[in-house]
């Protein structure tokens, strides 16, 4: 009962072309990424469980919602550091767990490098931020991870989703639900997303990229 959501809204396409452009400039890389962001999140969060409250307006009483269910970020590093600070403006109340990953280059598998979550305390909702999503290995890493850290409920948001990370986490995790702004269709030999955008890591931190 896997959810895929590809997220179709207008900015979404404007912004994808900015971040497409291999011209653009590492600042407006970071600001279109954090457009991305806002758009893919706020899509993710629609169905979030809200509790009534009673408030006191300067008016009046007035019944209003908020949060039930405490959500935690999880950037993955580097590349997810990018959408912590939008996603923070949607949901300033949330914890962010970082988790470092690298892909090996060779093998284009995930290497773990960083990890300190606590035994116990883990959100309801975790909201796992990474622009890029290619083979899906990275993906499937962490999954494994905030599972055995006692997650209710897992949401993976990215920017660019490439359809064979997509086909692995939908078949592996049929409880995680997917956020996208946009499917590739494919990967190159090196398991980079085409067409793609490059290594987003390195485009957000404007550090050198192998050719
Ligand atoms: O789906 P996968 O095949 O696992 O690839 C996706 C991962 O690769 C990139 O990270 P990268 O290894 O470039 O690290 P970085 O963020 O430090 O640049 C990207 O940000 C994802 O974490
Ligand atoms: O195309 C890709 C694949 C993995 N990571 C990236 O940053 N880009
Ligand atoms: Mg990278």
């Amino acid at each position: 009962m896997s959810e895929l959501h590809e997220i179709e809204h207008p900015l979404i396409e404007h912004h994808l072309c900015t971040v497409r452009d291999k011209s653009t400039r590492p600042s407006e890389f970071r600001a279109a990424i954090g457009r991305l962001s806002v758009l893919v999140g706020v899509y993710a969060t629609e169905d979030l469980a809200t509790r009534t409250c009673k408030i006191q307006t300067p008016i009046t009483d007035a019944d209003c919602e908020t949060l039930a269910v405490r959500v935690g970020l999880v950037p993955i590093l580097r590349a997810g550091l990018g959408m912590v600070e939008p996603l923070q403006q949607l949901l300033p109340d949330s914890a962010v767990w970082h988790l470092g990953l690298y892909r090996n280059e060779e093998t284009a598998e995930p290497v773990g490098y960083y990890d300190k979550l606590p035994h116990s305390g883990a959100p309801n909702v975790a909201l796992v931020l990474d622009p890029m999503l290619a083979t899906g290995g990275s993906v499937d890493l962490v999954i494994r991870r905030l599972l055995s850290w006692g997650v209710d409920e897992i949401r993976i948001l990215s920017i660019i989703a490439a359809r064979p990370g997509i086909e692995r986490v939908l078949r592996d995790f049929p409880q995680v639900k997917l956020y996208v702004a946009v499917v590739d269709p494919e990967l190159n030999e090196q398991a980079f997303i085409v067409p793609g955008l490059g290594d987003a890591g390195d485009r957000i931190f404007d550090t050198p990229q192998n050719e």
